[in-house]
């Protein structure tokens, strides 16, 4: 029996507090991959199984390391993902020896860090976004007090974030009330749902559905636009703690020039290769 040698592609399984990636790095060679092979790749019974999908590309802005690409499990694209851009600026460092990089993404530049010390990594994920147009609403809102029955908050960080606060996170089932809103007309893109208990002025709970994804144990993104509208509606300081299932961000919301700085670690659970034959046809 004559035996076909494959040429197969290697990635890396990462987390951040247990939203996982797989990682593929593209900055040489493309590997012909597209939303409906991201989203068989993602797949947990059939492909590698993944929260989302990150493809790193050349950059090709002035003062970028990398290109990152984000997709989601249902193999749509998102423009920002706080999880993952901890994990590739780990990758970095690990592997190219970069403590410091800036990460070129669809939301923007983002300049992230490692401590040497902690491992933790920062990443400066800009300036939120909060205009209706910006998150976006399908209509004229208030971003702070939208239009819906227990008066959530919007924000884009770079992504569109939604957060309800409630007082007790026990109360709600995010598995039936996330698929629901992260269809509601209100969002033209859908949106990822957040819900939130704030426990203290320096700390709160988070529970996020995200858009394409589902409930997973931990959002960065939905995390630093909770804090944002935690702050925003006086609930808590511009520095604060989110714990979530899968561990715990902190987040900071800049004075001044009004970044959000996520903190938090990056772990690599394997490395591996998989056969693009696996690819649906
Ligand atoms: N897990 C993420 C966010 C991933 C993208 C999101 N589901 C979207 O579609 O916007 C994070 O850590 O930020």
């Amino acid at each position: 029996m004559a035996y076909k040698a494959r040429m197969m592609i290697p990635f890396s399984k990462m987390h951040g507090l247990g939203n996982d990636f797989v990682v593929v790095d593209e900055r040489v060679e493309r590997h012909g991959l597209t939303p409906a092979r991201i989203a068989a790749l993602a797949d947990r019974h059939r492909g590698i199984g993944c929260d989302q999908f990150v493809v790193l590309r050349p950059a090709c802005q002035a003062g970028a390391d990398v290109f990152v690409r984000f997709f989601n499990a249902d193999g749509s694209e998102s423009g920002a993902c706080g999880n993952a851009s901890r994990c590739v600026a780990d990758l970095l460092w690990r592997g190219e020896g970069r403590r410091r990089s800036v990460l070129q993404t669809r939301a923007g530049l983002l300049p992230a860090s490692v401590d040497g010390e902690t491992g933790l990594v920062t990443v400066d994920m800009g300036p939120p976004a909060l205009a209706w147009r910006d998150v976006p609403l399908a209509e004229p809102a208030d971003t702070l007090h939208l239009p819906l029955a227990g008066d959530p908050a919007a924000a884009s960080m770079g992504n569109p974030h939604v957060t309800f606060f409630l007082a007790d996170l026990l109360d709600l089932d995010p598995v039936v009330a996330g698929p629901l809103l992260e269809h509601d007309p209100l969002f033209p893109e859908r949106a990822n749902i957040g819900f939130a208990q704030v426990l203290s002025r320096a700390a709160m709970r988070l529970r996020v559905w995200e858009r394409g994804s589902g409930l997973t144990l931990a959002c960065g993104s939905g995390a630093c636009a909770a804090a944002v509208n935690a702050v925003r509606r006086g609930l808590v300081e511009r520095t604060c703690r989110v714990e979530m299932d899968g561990g715990a961000l902190s987040i900071t919301w800049r004075d001044g020039d009004g970044h959000v700085l996520m903190t938090g670690p990056a772990t690599t659970s394997f490395v591996g290769s998989f056969d693009p034959e696996i690819y649906p046809s």
